[in-house]
């Protein structure tokens, strides 16, 4: 099964992703906790692995960085309850959610969708899969992430406004996940803008770290 998952980025059909997920990140940008996950979806063509850059997106001036847990998923399921997510959880990656935050910015203003601010070509760098017994304490667990050295996320999974088993039970009940899809789970506060040349380094404790560089 594990051997399989691997292959998550061919195999699985799609990427889910939650928005705004901890409390330091609505705490920082004032805004209330969402009631319900807030969730949008993210092409699986927007997998890069380390060694790939980061492409800016044509137009883009505002390239934002945002890491995150992304949890593997093992079999299809739907309308999963809270406390049998465990089954479903294939394993793990680290992910970075990056965002052309100028476009999202505009079409959030514009009441447009932002799917191309966050499904462009190499917006979904990965790291390798990661054995779910290898990230036992999913639930609170360090994530980190730096720009040419300089520390900018650095939070806990603890400090989520739903937790993993709550975001993936919710978003089951009304869109069915598939073996090899990824549900990345919000990111804390700290995204900030990377530019042309910049490298993030990213890691989750030490279990996985990984690099990636910006380019036009
Ligand atoms: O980019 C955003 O505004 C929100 C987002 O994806 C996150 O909180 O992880
Ligand atoms: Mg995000």
């Amino acid at each position: 099964m594990a051997e399989r998952l691997k292959q998550f980025r061919e195999i699985g059909k799609k990427i889910v992703a939650v928005c705004r997920n901890y409390k330091g990140l609505t705490a920082a940008q004032g805004i209330p906790n969402p009631k319900t996950p807030s969730l949008f979806a993210k092409p699986t063509t927007a997998y890069i692995t380390e060694g790939q850059s980061i492409r800016i997106p044509e137009g883009c001036n505002l390239l934002y960085h945002e890491v995150e847990l992304g949890v593997v998923i093992k079999q299809k399921c739907s309308n999963v309850a809270v406390s049998d997510v465990d089954e479903y959880i294939g394993g793990f990656v680290l992910a970075l959610d990056m965002t052309a935050k100028d476009f999202h910015n505009e079409a959030k203003a514009n009441s447009r969708p932002w799917f191309l601010s966050k499904g462009f070509d190499t917006s979904c760098p990965v790291s390798d899969f990661i054995e779910k017994e290898k990230n036992p304490n999913y639930r609170d667990v360090r994530l980190w992430l730096k720009v040419d050295g300089a520390m900018k996320q650095d939070d806990s999974t603890s400090d989520m406004i739903f937790s993993v088993p709550e975001v993936i039970s919710y978003i089951s009940k009304y869109i069915t996940l598939e073996e090899g899809d990824v549900v990345l789970t919000g990111t804390p506060d700290g995204q900030g803008p990377v530019t042309d040349g910049q490298i993030m380094e990213a890691g989750l404790a030490d279990i996985v770290s990984m690099k990636f560089s910006v380019t036009k």
